[in-house]
């Protein structure tokens, strides 16, 4: 972990170097993925069945392909009350949120006579990726799986690597709770190639969502153009912004719910008071062993972390905006008043009382997020990920008479004479 303060001459270059610190696919994770996704593409469920051999440590025609509808009910039906009304919980918040965003057509005649308008339809078939490899996500099956079932998609794919051939049963549970149409027991950048090709197996799909290590991040990057997909959602971070009254043990740990989640994770505290800056740090060193992540936490802690330290809570937003974080943490009373000038985060935690741990699973609002600062230019996942717009327009002989004239001149400008004609021949003939 660096500790930094603004007040320090070197600032301005250490900050740069944090910002600009590449955490996520080095040269080797990508040169590797090309022969990844060119051995699947090639060899279809031959490679994939030697990578998941060599990754995840068991035979696909040994452990089975491909998951059943039957096993994922009857991994429902077994499941714990309590965890299967926590599910639920989940599946029902996050179907409400992502139902409002549902996109709306639009078809409208203008002061021309011309009708303009939009129509939203949902892709075929879409591809879901949910990580498995260092732990399991059943919050990121009903994170994907929800938006694409409320987009209304035909075809509703999943894969998951089951290191060593073991399933958890709360991912089955929740891939029935969300709808999910085929199962794979595949992950990594195999699995993505797969989705995006097809093999002799598996269907190709239209679209893959969904977060990964950087294996999987960086195989959505390579593959995009063959397949559509959502964004590059890597190793997840947390950005604190906090004052001196919150408890350090409750910063603390939520700057670790986040280094638990993958060594190349990265977790940072900006604060205005010095003295809780050192509390914050001495309690993430009390916590982090007691955690059974602790190898996983301490390695991005002491890689990644960082505490800085700012004159005043102001001061840290310019920073937060460079720093374009996955999650915000507000940690303040008046969190709104900093939210207004916060231009660039995938998603905003606002409060002392709004843990960003609480939207990985049950607020409602997705977890599959931009990082690596591509919250610049990117959103989380949504329903809009697994539509596509067809736009549409019709004219009749006044709407023509109307704009025409000015495509003809356009065409004639740009050399295109044949534009200039199909618009031109229908002018005239309005004319005669
Ligand atoms: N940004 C988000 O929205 C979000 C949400 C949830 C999880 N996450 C992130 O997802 C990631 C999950 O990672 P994970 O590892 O647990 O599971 P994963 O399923 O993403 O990756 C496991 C796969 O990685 C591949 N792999 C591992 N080592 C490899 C190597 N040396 N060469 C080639 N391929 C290799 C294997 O094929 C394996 O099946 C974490 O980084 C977590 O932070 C992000
Ligand atoms: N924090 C992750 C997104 O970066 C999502 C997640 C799932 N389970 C726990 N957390
Ligand atoms: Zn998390």
């Amino acid at each position: 972990m660096i500790k930094l303060s603004t007040s320090e001459p070197g600032f301005a270059q250490a900050f740069r170097e944090l910002v600009n610190a590449r955490r996520e696919a080095d040269a080797d994770v990508a040169r590797d993925v090309r022969t990844i996704v060119a051995s699947v593409r090639d060899e279809g469920d031959a490679a994939l069945h030697a990578f998941t051999r060599k990754f995840d440590k068991h035979d696909l025609n040994d452990t089975g392909w491909r998951i059943e509808k039957a096993d994922c009910a009857a991994a429902l039906e077994a499941l714990d009350p309590a965890l299967r009304d926590a599910l639920q919980l989940a599946a029902d918040r996050i179907t409400a949120y992502h139902e409002q965003q549902k996109p709306a057509d639009s078809d409208t005649t203008d002061a021309a006579g011309v009708r303009t308008g939009a129509r939203w339809q949902a892709v075929e078939a879409a591809g879901v990726y949910v990580p498995g490899g260092r732990a399991a996500y059943p919050s990121s099956v009903l994170m994907n799986a929800i938006p694409a079932r409320v987009a209304g998609v035909d075809r509703l794919v999943m894969v998951t690597p089951t290191p060593n051939g073991d399933v958890n049963p709360l991912v089955l549970a929740a891939a029935h709770i969300a709808g999910v149409d085929e199962i794979w027991r595949i992950g990594g950048a195999q699995a993505i190639a797969a989705l995006a090709y097809g093999t002799g197996r598996i269907a190709a799909v239209d679209v893959i969502t969904g977060p990964g290590n950087a294996w999987v991040a960086e195989a959505k990057r390579q593959l995009y153009g063959v397949v559509g997909i959502d964004m590059v959602a890597g190793p997840s971070e947390i950005v604190v912004v906090a004052d001196g009254r919150n408890d350090p043990d409750w910063i603390a740990a939520d700057l670790l719910s986040q280094a638990e989640h993958d060594p190349t994770s990265q977790s940072i505290l900006l604060t205005d008071d010095a003295i809780f800056a050192g509390k914050v740090a001495a309690a993430v060193d009390a916590q982090i062993g007691t955690l059974a992540t602790r190898a996983t936490a301490r390695q991005s802690w002491d890689a990644n972390g960082a505490i800085i330290v700012t004159a005043t809570l102001d001061e840290a937003i310019p920073l937060v905006n460079k720093l374009a974080p996955e999650h915000l943490e507000l940690a303040v009373d008046d969190p709104d008043a900093l939210f207004a000038r916060v231009r660039h985060a995938g998603s905003v935690f606002l409060g002392r009382m709004t843990p960003e741990a609480i939207g990985d699973y049950v607020a409602g609002p997705n977890h599959v997020l931009p990082t690596g600062r591509r919250a610049r230019f990117a959103s989380g996942l949504s329903v809009l990920d697994f539509m596509k717009r067809t736009s549409f327009l019709a004219l009749d002989a006044a709407g023509l008479a109307a704009i025409g004239p000015a495509a003809v001149a356009l065409a004639q400008a740009e050399g295109l004479p044949a534009h200039a004609k199909s618009v031109a021949v229908r002018l005239e003939q309005n004319n005669a």
